[in-house]
């Protein structure tokens, strides 16, 4: 696949993230303050960068568990349809859960790995994602607590990726073609 050339701009730099994962942790170790060990899912590929910084910040007993979800491809429209690629190690019955997800752009991806986890019945099941993309729902489907509301744009970058680059990016950028 061929794609046109583009370049990326930054649209929140990486101490910006960092601020807000802090805030953000607090958040999460309040709601499981009582919790025995938290079982802390990322979606991959996406979520890998914001999964490792988020649960560093954590001062909470925690299981780090992945599941791989794909939707887009290499390109940047969602097929709707969420292929689950590899399921999680462990049992989440009775337990409590945090997924952890970049994006919630469609909501399609969130929307269908949260009704799969439900079936396994845990205890509580919560969401977490980065970036929230409201103005491209498509299903009714929110984060329980997201970092940053972004406008209609394709971003890469701190995980995310176009065509399966730039994830290596510190910083969130849009993509803007040339
Ligand atoms: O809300 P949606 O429209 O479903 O989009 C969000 C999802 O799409 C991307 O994943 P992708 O399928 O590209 O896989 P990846 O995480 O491996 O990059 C992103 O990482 C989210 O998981
Ligand atoms: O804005 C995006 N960028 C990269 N991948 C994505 N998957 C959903 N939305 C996006
Ligand atoms: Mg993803």
């Amino acid at each position: 696949m061929t794609h046109d050339p583009y370049v990326i701009d930054e649209m929140i730099s990486a101490k910006s993230i960092a601020a807000r994962i802090e805030d953000l942790a607090k958040t999460i170790q309040t709601e499981f303050k009582d919790t025995d060990k938290l079982v802390v899912v990322g979606l991959l590929r996406g979520s890998f960068v914001f999964i490792a910084d988020l649960v560093r910040e954590l001062d909470l007993p925690v299981e780090v568990d992945f599941l791989e979800a794909s939707s887009y491809g290499d390109g940047m429209e969602s097929s709707r349809e969420v292929r689950i690629l590899k399921d999680l190690r462990g049992q989440i019955e009775g337990r409590d859960v945090l997924v952890v997800e970049d994006i919630v752009d469609t909501g399609h991806t969130l929307h269908q790995v949260i009704d799969m986890l439900n079936t396994r019945h845990p205890r509580k099941l919560k969401s977490i994602a980065l970036l929230d993309k409201p103005s491209r729902r498509e299903v009714d489907m929110r984060a329980d607590w997201t970092g940053f509301e972004i406008p209609d744009e394709f971003v890469v970058g701190y995980g995310i990726d176009y065509a399966q680059r730039n994830r290596n990016l510190p910083f969130i950028g849009k993509v803007r073609f040339t």
